[in-house]
């Protein structure tokens, strides 16, 4: 097995982010950030998910100056800001905000590199049907939804509660792929093209 150098600095600890740039074939080498994630009071979703974005490309130190990946997902319902559920109540109030009815999913991407900072914003609207209280108990003891934005994962088990999507899928899972590609390219990092495998 042939094992590909970095070009990438990935300022997070999530290993979906990680296997979405694998899949479109980015080796990155990981530097995970500790940052405060409290929304700020009056904050916007679309800039809520933005400033943390870039907040986590700035608080990673690559050890080579390869450009810096930062991203945030976040699930918005009435307004409301949804992060990662705290404990199996918090996440049962989550999926039961969700059950029934359309949400939107934001995720922002942040790349520093030659170009300076380099960002945008993905909204995806999620539609899940009704979610009886018994599923959502039964789900929370998978421990899939624990550190989900939203407390579910479209790419898990919980696909069985989406009935529709509109948008991107890769930016649910944690990775808007296409607008991300762009981005990349832009700060000079080579991405999977015709030929190239
Ligand atoms: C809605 C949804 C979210 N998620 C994940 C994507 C993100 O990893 C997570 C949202 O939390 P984030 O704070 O965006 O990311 P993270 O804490 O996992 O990683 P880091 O901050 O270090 O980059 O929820 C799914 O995997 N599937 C889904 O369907």
């Amino acid at each position: 097995m042939t094992i590909s150098a970095p070009v990438l600095c990935l300022a997070s600890a999530s290993p979906r982010r990680r296997a979405l740039l694998a899949s479109i074939g980015v080796p990155v080498t990981v530097q995970p950030c500790d940052i405060d994630e409290t929304p700020l009071a009056d904050e916007l979703a679309t800039a809520y998910v933005h400033r943390l974005a870039v907040a986590k490309a700035q608080a990673a130190v690559p050890l080579t100056n390869l450009p810096t990946l930062g991203s945030d997902t976040a699930v918005v319902v009435d307004g409301r800001i949804l992060g990662k559920p705290m404990d199996a109540e918090e996440g049962a109030e989550m999926l039961q905000l969700l059950s029934g009815r359309q949400h939107e999913v934001l995720t922002a991407v942040a790349v520093s590199g030659p170009l300076g900072m380099l960002s945008c914003c993905v909204t995806t609207q999620v539609t899940m049907r009704v979610i009886e209280a018994d599923e959502i108990a039964a789900y929370w003891r998978t421990g899939e939804p624990a550190d989900k934005a939203g407390g579910y994962a479209i790419q898990g088990l919980a696909a069985i509660f989406v009935k529709e999507i509109q948008g991107s899928h890769s930016a649910v899972v944690g990775l808007p792929l296409f607008e991300t590609t762009h981005l990349l390219r832009r700060q000079g990092v080579p991405i999977w093209q015709r030929g190239s495998r």
